[in-house]
């Protein structure tokens, strides 16, 4: 799956914010080809196209970004408006047009005479008139699925706040620091930012500052994460001094969380595959100021070092490799690319890391299951073919491991974070005790 949380990377800013130019333009046509040609996650290309084009300040960067990253969010509708010619530029030109509201005088200087007519048919394309999937700007297969989970409405506001850029969210390291006074001092330098709704260590930023020379974040007072996936590390709620897994680790984001809720005391492995999201973990790792961590490769999840570790820990969280259907905010290339048969492939991958992580849990113990996908194949499905097969596990209620927490979140047994309901991207995650 690609990387998550990285939109950080660039700054998409409201397209006001700097003055439209053929040669913006230009870069925004150039910019969207390389992202529908590539393989790479779109922010990645971004990210590689501006650090090759230094000559573009924050606004243009913010200008270029924002109408790319709108083409990818509406490619369907905005396909449907183009009616035959299906280049970038017309993408690009129907969604300065169509959906940032430039007008034809605003956009005179690239538009040729004949592209002034079809723009003039493209704005008056009824959306309203267009299959439900074309309007929401779905693949076919992707709505079939999302209509049986959600209906009318809740499908119409799941699908506009998947279509809106994630909000910046930070996570305070408690080793460090204590919220109020990360607030003050964000609020002091001139950023506008306040406390998460729900995670008792989240703040919420306004607009995409750029962080990385910020003092909290260079001293570990800070780390960028979804308020969503700062809840999943609350849900494993490991306590100082036990043995824990993130058995899924990657670069860390709930590892290093974990690590922070244990106070850095006991025994926590950072398992994962892939050596290169391992080695983002370290410097990330040496900021937080943990000692309790352990970063482990593992071959497979059948792999010898686990094993070893059998019927052993307190904690395990797996936050499995999925479609990232949840992060469409961030990642909304994400939809054009996954099928139907890569979610049937990724839930057989997922059954076999849950299994083989649930090895690892001691009784008494607890195993959190977790996916940024909003599929039941992924989610429910999966948990539920696991608990069939291991009778020794049962469900807990994550309402109230989150109540004991003094954390108010309105759940139920097994957490489905949304969008348009938490304001979080869109998380799926179980919690098991082992008999
Ligand atoms: C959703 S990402 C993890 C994100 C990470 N937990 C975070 O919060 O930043 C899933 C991770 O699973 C890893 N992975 C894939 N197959 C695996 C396996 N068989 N065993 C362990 N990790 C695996 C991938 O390399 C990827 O880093």
């Amino acid at each position: 799956m690609s990387a998550r949380h990285t939109e950080t990377r660039i700054n998409p800013t409201r397209l006001t914010a700097t003055r439209f130019t053929p040669a913006l333009f230009h870069h925004g046509q150039k910019l969207l080809s390389e992202v529908l040609r590539s393989d790479l996650a779109a922010d990645r290309v971004v990210a590689d196209y501006f650090r090759q084009h230094r000559e573009l300040g924050h606004a243009d960067r913010g200008f270029v970004a924002d109408a790319v990253f709108t083409v990818l969010r509406r490619k369907r509708s905005l396909s449907a408006r183009c009616a035959g010619e299906l280049t970038s530029r017309r993408l690009l030109l129907a969604a300065l047009a169509c959906l940032q509201g430039m007008n034809r005088r605003e956009l005179g200087a690239v538009l040729s005479e004949a592209e002034s007519h079809w723009l003039a048919h493209a704005k008056g394309v009824q959306v309203s008139e267009l299959p439900a999937a074309v309007r929401l700007d779905l693949p076919d297969w992707l709505h079939g699925l999302l209509s049986e989970q959600f209906a009318g409405e809740d499908m119409e506001a799941l699908v506009a706040a998947l279509n809106q850029p994630a909000p910046l969210d930070l996570r305070v390291n408690p080793l460090k620091v204590g919220r109020e006074e990360v607030l003050e001092r964000l609020q002091a330098g001139g950023l506008r930012a306040e406390a998460c709704r729900h995670s008792p260590l989240g703040i919420r930023l306004a607009g995409k500052p750029a962080l990385s020379k910020h003092p909290l974040f260079v001293d570990g007072s800070i780390e960028v994460q979804d308020e969503g996936s700062q809840l999943l590390a609350f849900l494993v709620q490991p306590r100082r001094g036990e043995m824990v897994a993130d058995f899924c680790a990657g670069a860390g984001g709930k590892t290093l969380l974990l690590g922070a809720l244990m106070r850095s005391q006991g025994r926590l492995y950072a398992f994962d595959v892939a050596e290169q999201r391992l080695a983002r973990l370290k410097p990330r790792l040496a900021r937080s100021g943990l000692s309790n961590v352990h970063p482990v490769r593992i071959d497979s999840e059948r792999d010898i070092k686990i094993r070893r570790l059998a019927g052993k820990l307190d904690r395990v969280l797996v936050d499995a490799p999925c479609s990232g259907l949840g992060t469409l905010r961030r990642n909304p290339s994400l939809k054009w690319r996954q099928t139907a048969a890569s979610i049937a492939e990724l839930s057989t991958r997922q059954a076999a890391i849950l299994s083989a992580a649930a090895s690892l849990v001691k009784a008494g113990g607890r195993l959190v299951y977790a996916t940024c996908s909003l599929l039941e194949e992924e989610n429910e499905a999966v948990v539920r073919a696991f608990l069939e097969q291991h009778s020794e596990f049962t469900l807990c209620s994550a309402q109230e491991i989150f109540a004991k927490q003094a954390i108010a979140i309105d759940c139920g047994e097994q957490l489905r974070l949304l969008p348009h309901r938490h304001g979080t991207d869109a998380f799926y995650a179980a919690a098991m005790e082992r008999r």
